[in-house]
């Protein structure tokens, strides 16, 4: 067993295989845990000795933390997920910044900082994380604000809580700045979980993509991170092959 504790996304593994199958086959190959799994399959994720690793902290991706009159209702959800997260002994819920929407940067921040304080507190006596996600405005989530490492860190100090932190999605963000390791290694402190994939494409994070996730693993571990990793792509092939393969390849 690495150091490196693995978990993977539930919606890049379920539509090929199905959900018994597949937490029987994250068990078998080591995975601890698996995220953003519908709800009424935790049981069978528990019994099967696997965490729940991440779950939506709140609705929307698009239409998120950096728009104020979205404030009560995130506050209101987050709260209510993160009890619902300390009954489950789920580690983080993801939280998204939502999309520009003709906000300026600088506005967008300061409203996702102001949005996160309302919450923070309440995540510290729980002991739950919340992770702002960074994603790609330039493939998948266009005009997603929060699409830069150092917007993202920007709002984790100015919050100033050991529950806010990022989820930095290797694949989203070698499209958007490249330069994965020195990202990493110079924001570890503010990095709360991470995902993987293979660019371009999504895919396997084998030799068919640009990556070299032995070496960004290695990074990682180096660091002393101990949170998870979570395995999210669409594989192209027998997809517990390619999950198989996956953790292999993480397992540094
Ligand atoms: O694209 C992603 O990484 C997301 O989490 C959106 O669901």
């Amino acid at each position: 067993m690495g150091t490196i504790k693995q978990s993977l996304a539930w919606w890049g593994f379920a539509r090929s295989i199905e959900p018994e199958k597949l937490i029987a086959e994250a068990k078998r190959i080591g995975y601890a845990g698996v995220e953003m799994c519908p709800q009424e399959l935790w049981p069978k994720v528990v019994d099967a000795g696997l965490r729940i690793v991440t779950m939506g902290g709140h609705k929307s991706l698009t239409d998120g933390l950096n728009r104020r009159e979205n404030h009560d209702r995130i506050e209101r959800e987050l709260k209510d997920n993160i009890e619902l997260a300390v009954k489950w002994d789920i580690p983080s819920l993801i939280v998204f910044s939502g999309n520009r929407g003709g906000i300026s940067d600088e506005e967008g921040l300061t409203n996702t900082v102001d949005g996160l304080r309302r919450v923070a507190k309440t995540a510290e006596e729980a002991g739950v994380t919340l992770v702002l996600e960074l994603l790609n405005s330039k493939v998948d989530h266009p005009d997603y604000q929060c699409d830069h490492t150092a917007w993202g860190v920007e709002v984790c100090r100015r919050v100033g809580s050991p529950r806010v932190k990022l989820l930095y999605d290797i694949y989203h963000m070698q499209i958007m700045e490249g330069d994965i390791i020195r990202t990493i290694k110079n924001h570890i402190e503010h990095i709360g979980h991470f995902h993987t994939a293979g660019n371009p494409g999504r895919h396997e994070i084998d030799d068919s993509q640009e990556l070299y996730y032995p070496a960004i693993m290695r990074a990682i571990a180096e660091t002393n991170y101990d949170g998870y990793v979570g395995q999210e792509f669409t594989p192209t092939r027998d997809a517990v092959a390619s999950l198989e393969q996956a953790y292999r390849i993480c397992n540094v």
